[in-house]
């Protein structure tokens, strides 16, 4: 697995997006930056890191027509490969916040961006981006927001949790399969945060309800269970789990 590791780019994704565009690259090539100018999150939010203290990398996969509709299982994978990197690093109280945030004691220390090239109803390459607050201790305003650092009290070297993730990452996407959905979403909704709870949505006008989460579907839409037992999915433009 190749890594090309740089001080500073505007992101990861966009450099790696640009250099698949350029020349022909190896499968599971990783681009690390220190640094990113502009890094993104999901929903067009921005992904803003204390520069040389946590890890934004992103990861290029190729695939060989990864029908479109296993989408999420491209997720559901990446997640779980981080959640056991994290695990073999004894990251206490793990879970994954629907669609892919990593939680540890409820706090976000990780987010993913997934990049998808398509052609026609294939999924042919995806650019994996993986920000995880590694070494920062401070974050202002963000109080569900943590690291490795602050939960176990102890500095992390960037490069060895790096090579951890991108082992258990390449594990995961070499054997990616459709026919492992099941088994996959099973592990998922094992470490699916609030999943039976009662919990706090909101729409995106501000209005909020109770609900319980029962799962996640195959199309990656969150199953919420409502007053009277009313089943509604959503997707994450639809919905955000508050707590
Ligand atoms: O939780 C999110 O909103 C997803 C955040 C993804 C951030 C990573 S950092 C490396 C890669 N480059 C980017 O610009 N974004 C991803």
């Amino acid at each position: 697995m190749e890594i090309i590791k740089l001080n500073a780019t505007n992101s990861t994704n966009t450099y790696l997006k640009n250099l698949i565009k350029e020349k022909p690259i190896a499968d599971l090539s990783c681009v690390w930056a220190l640094s990113q100018t502009q890094g993104r999150g999901q929903q067009g939010a921005s992904w803003v890191a204390e520069p040389g203290k946590n890890l934004t990398f992103s990861v290029f996969k190729k695939f060989d027509q990864l029908p479109s509709e296993y989408h999420f299982l491209l997720n559901m994978e990446v997640s779980l490969a981080i959640f056991r990197a994290l695990k073999k690093l004894y990251i206490p109280d793990l879970a994954v916040k629907w669609a892919n945030d990593i939680l540890s004691a409820k706090k976000k220390i990780c987010g993913i961006l997934i990049e998808n090239t398509l052609h026609k109803e294939y999924i042919t390459a995806s650019v994996i981006g993986i920000g995880l607050n590694v070494n920062q201790l401070f974050f202002n305003d963000l109080p569900n927001v943590s690291s490795l650092q602050k939960i176990m009290g102890h500095p992390f070297d960037l490069e060895e949790v790096l090579l951890l993730i991108l082992h258990e990452l390449e594990a995961a996407l070499l054997s990616l399969s459709p026919t492992r959905f099941e088994e996959v979403l099973d592990e998922y909704h094992m470490h699916l945060f609030r999943k039976d709870k009662p919990s706090t949505f909101e729409y995106p006008d501000g209005q909020r309800f109770m609900g319980y989460i029962r799962g996640v579907s195959h199309n990656g839409q969150l199953q919420v269970e409502q007053e009277d037992a009313l089943m509604s999915s959503f997707s994450l433009k639809e919905v955000k789990l508050l707590y």
